[in-house]
């Protein structure tokens, strides 16, 4: 179970000629500080997918690198299997499988070397990264190109390497940013087979999209956040009933309740 709680980040802008027209007329622009997010809460269960919504801009990415540990939150909580992981960042390493926005692979390695490398930084036996790459590469359909270098691979190769490199560890909770931006038919379904799969095993899920149509077919809950606050906590069926069944007129309505209420 991952619980956040009253989650806010606030960067200090260093140079407020460089924000652009939307950032200035933010209301989370107080100053010289920008509070990118300002009170965001949400918790996922074991067995349970979670789609983060919000238009861009909104603090999905700043939420989930907070999740992730990669960034350190102004305030808030959160826990994982009731563990504050921000007093614990080592131990939420190993619990989390954490896909970012940027691959960030290493070019000059293959897919395999980039994968095995993340699994002995997690100190796991060389015989269990090799029998885990197999795994997920038949699961993601990467054995086609597993032993090519990184460097001249299209953009679903690049992100299919990269989930495998994040969960690689087979961690307790797994955290995607928007996962499938980029890719085709073919490879956006692969991964959100992928997905699925770890909602059978049980691992909570989070993940951020611009999809709806994703969101409909695979998650059990919905978070919507829009300028930094959370606008919707729901599961799935009560976010559809905000507008009749439609997907994209549920989420315009959660964007105008929380316009209404401020
Ligand atoms: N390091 C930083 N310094 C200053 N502002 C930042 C920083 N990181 C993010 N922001 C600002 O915080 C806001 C939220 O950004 P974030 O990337 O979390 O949004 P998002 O919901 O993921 O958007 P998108 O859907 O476009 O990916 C943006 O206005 C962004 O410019």
């Amino acid at each position: 179970m991952i619980e956040i709680n009253g989650l806010a980040k606030t960067f200090r802008v260093e140079n407020p000629k460089k924000l652009s027209e939307q950032e200035k007329a933010d209301p989370r622009l107080k100053g010289r500080f920008f509070h990118s997010v300002e009170n965001v809460s949400f918790s996922c269960d074991a067995g349970e997918v979670l789609g983060l919504l919000g238009p861009n801009g909104a603090g999905k990415t700043t939420t989930l690198r907070m999740l992730s540990t990669a960034l350190k939150p102004s305030s808030g909580q959160i826990l994982i299997n009731g563990e504050d992981i921000l007093a614990n960042p080592v131990i939420a390493r190993k619990k989390l499988g954490f896909l970012s926005g940027s691959t960030g692979l290493y070019g000059r390695l293959t897919g395999r070397e980039n994968i095995a490398y993340f699994g002995r930084l997690h100190r796991m036996d060389p015989k269990r990264i090799a029998e885990r790459i197999e795994e997920l590469a038949d699961l993601l359909d990467m054995q086609s190109f597993l032993d090519r270098r990184c460097e001249n691979f299209s953009t679903g190769m690049k992100q299919k390497t990269a989930i495998a490199r994040a969960v690689v560890h087979q961690p307790d909770a797994v955290i995607l940013d928007e996962p499938t931006t980029g890719l085709d038919i073919m490879a956006t379904q692969t991964v959100l087979d992928f997905i699925r799969r770890l909602k059978e095993q049980r691992i909570p899920v989070i993940f951020s999209t611009h999809h709806l149509d994703e969101v409909d077919e695979l998650c059990d809950s919905v978070t919507v956040i829009d300028k930094g606050k959370t606008c919707f906590n729901g599961d799935l069926d009560s976010f559809k009933a905000l507008s009749d069944g439609s997907m994209h007129q549920a989420f315009l309505t959660t964007l105008q309740r929380q316009k209404g209420a401020a």
